[in-house]
């Protein structure tokens, strides 16, 4: 910093040498270099001239370089609001579908020995097959020959994965405690920033709702049997303090919301009152009942009374309600966050398919599909078949859950499982036995480390995987319980797999007409309610779950026509309110 103006002055020499300091950027200097402080040596009115159109030029350019990072402050400020805004509603696609419960005690952190004793067939992620002790004299003495052949290696991997696939149901259970197991972040937050997070505690009233005998209409407040005497230009109104008592045989003008005056036995409605003016006397036109159109205080909860559990997903309802019952801020587990990563050289983000290359499919749904699953979710970041690539994204991740798409084979570039084994990942689930979707598998990556769900790249796989461990994961992390299955008749027979839970997309029907229906009982209610398995639901294909509203949970029997079968929700329909919240 030495040569630069100030107060003090400076060298000539330095006025004409940006790499002195006075270049166009150095904004910081010129509004603090007023020419009037002069230099310690005369100067030529040329020099002193040039100065001043530097130090000018200097100011202007800082003046725009403070303007345009305000302006880009502002746009990132704006950006970030906007999306947390979409994030929030598209977290609320949920809203009217959760069954709210208090997940009971196993809701605290779980204070297990390690996620591996939850799991079927923990294990640690391992590179691929080690070389077997059968191997033949001729492998034995080469060294190379130790180390299987990629096709080995890779009939192995599949042939491991299917025999210790974790049962579907299981698989379900292990990823909810692993959820359940990571310690509850918790904060405070104010009404405004609450909703879409779930709260970390009862929501118990603070107040006796409502806080004073309020009139429910527009009418009289009247004591005693009618008729009643009335002054003219008397009443009370909403938001204001106790009124008088009201004299046995007195009428008093009164608003909805207002404060019943002690002694008052009923409300007449004004519509059922005739209010004399001449006598000033009030006559009722129907029978008064004590009581009437009065709402005594406390009548929707005393307080102190809890009006919901721990674990409810804060929606604009629950809003209101911590508002009417006397929050200002509320107790909440943030939205875990989640990390995608789409894998896959093949994949194209825009235009038509060509050369072999496919358009990507997961991208655009995975994140909308998470978020309305309650999650917070980063943009999809695609890493292409790179190994390398994916071991830096997962070790550097701050999420909670990292969701990856392909790779979970064991094909060539199918890198999931080796770099889980290099960075000592540990694998509580290798594989469900599910179909489609078997490759799946749940990881935690390290012991402080976010949990990992790779999601098999054929895409309706990965919403076999998103719907059997990412949606119970996501619960457990939020501290919400998990959505309940419920039966309903099915219209046509659906065959089972061999040894497998197969997930067959249904749309709900009912006469002819389509119904959106989430429990068991309006599901199965009179009997004419039912779904239809829809066609076009292989592992490869999205049509068929495009047009569904559910998953049939069909076992290994498969179920015929007419009989029940369990259903896995989509967490939207028409029949959701916030609908348009998972798709904007
Ligand atoms: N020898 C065996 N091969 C395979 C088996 C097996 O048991 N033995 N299982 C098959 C099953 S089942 C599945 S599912 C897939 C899972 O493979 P990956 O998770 O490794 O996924 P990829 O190989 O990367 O891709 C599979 C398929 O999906 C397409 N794909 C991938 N990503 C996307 C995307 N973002 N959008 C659209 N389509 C995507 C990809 O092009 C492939 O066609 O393995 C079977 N193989
Ligand atoms: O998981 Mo794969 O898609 O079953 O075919």
């Amino acid at each position: 910093m030495t040569g630069r103006s100030g107060s003090t002055g400076r060298p000539a020499a330095a006025a004409k040498n940006p790499a002195m300091g006075q270049g166009p950027d150095d904004g910081k200097s010129a509004p603090e270099s007023p020419v009037s402080s002069e230099p310690s040596e005369p100067l030529d009115p040329a020099d002193v001239k040039a100065r001043r159109a530097a130090d000018a030029k200097a100011k202007a350019a800082a003046e725009a370089k403070a303007r345009s990072a305000a302006e880009a402050k502002a746009r990132s400020a704006a950006k970030a609001a906007a999306d947390e805004e979409r994030a929030i509603a598209q977290a609320l696609a949920l809203v009217g579908r959760q069954p709210y419960r208090d997940p009971g005690p196993g809701f605290e952190p779980v204070k297990e020995p390690g996620p591996s004793a939850t799991a079927t067939a923990p294990a640690t992620a391992t590179a691929p097959t080690p070389a077997s002790s059968s191997r033949s004299t001729d492998r034995a003495t080469d060294p190379a020959a130790d180390r299987p052949s990629p096709d080995e290696r890779h009939t192995a991997a599949h042939e491991r994965r299917r025999t210790h696939a974790t049962p579907w149901r299981e698989a379900r259970a292990v990823a909810a405690r692993a959820g359940r197991r990571v310690p509850a972040r918790t904060g405070r937050l104010p009404l405004d920033r609450a909703l879409g997070h779930v709260l970390a505690e009862p929501l118990a009233a603070l107040t006796d709702l409502p806080s004073f005998d309020t009139s429910a209409m527009d009418g009289w407040a009247v004591a005693g049997p009618g008729p009643w005497n009335f002054r003219e230009n008397e009443g009370v109104l909403a938001g204001h303090a106790a009124p008088t008592p009201l004299p046995d045989g007195d009428a008093v003008r009164i608003a909805t919301g207002a404060r019943v005056p002690a002694d008052a036995t009923a409300v007449i409605r004004s519509e059922h009152a005739h209010a004399d003016e001449a006598t000033g006397l009030l006559y009722a036109q129907r029978q008064v009942n004590p009581g009437q159109d009065i709402r005594p205080r406390g009548q929707e909860c005393p307080s102190g009374e809890q009006l919901l559990p721990t674990g409810t997903l804060v929606t604009p309802a629950v809003l209101g309600l911590a508002a009417a019952a006397g929050y200002d801020e509320l107790l909440t587990r943030p939205r875990p966050r989640v990390d995608v990563l789409v894998l896959g050289d093949e994949l194209l983000t825009a235009g038509l398919p060509h050369d072999g290359l496919i358009r990507d499919a997961l991208g655009p749904m995975i994140g909308p599909w998470l978020r309305a699953l309650g999650a917070e979710v980063s943009a999809p970041r695609r890493l292409g078949d790179d190994a390398e690539a994916l071991r830096k994204a997962l070790v550097d991740s701050a999420a909670d859950l990292v969701i990856t798409t392909g790779g979970t084979a064991a094909g060539p570039v199918d890198h999931v499982h080796p770099v889980l084994a290099g960075i000592g990942a540990e694998l509580l689930v290798d594989g469900v036995a599910v179909r489609p979707g078997h490759p799946m598998l749940l990881a935690r990556l390290g012991a402080a480390g976010p949990y990992l769900v790779g999601l098999p790249g054929n895409p309706l796989a990965a919403v076999s995987g998103l719907l059997t461990l990412a949606e119970p994961l996501l619960s457990g992390l939020a501290g919400r319980a998990s959505r309940d299955l419920y039966r309903v008749a099915v219209r046509d027979e659906v065959h089972g797999h061999p040894h497998d839970t197969r997930l067959v997309p249904v749309v709900h029907r009912t006469a002819g007409t389509r119904v959106f229906t989430h429990r068991a009982g309006a599901a199965t209610g009179g009997g004419a309610d039912h779904v239809v398995p829809l066609h076009y639901n292989g592992p490869a294909m999205l049509r068929g779950i495009a047009a569904a509203d559910g998953l049939a949970v069909v076992e290994p029997g498969g179920v015929r026509s007419g009989t029940e079968v369990e259903i896995l929700d989509l967490p939207w329909s028409p029949a959701t309110p916030w609908t348009e919240g998972c798709f904007t």
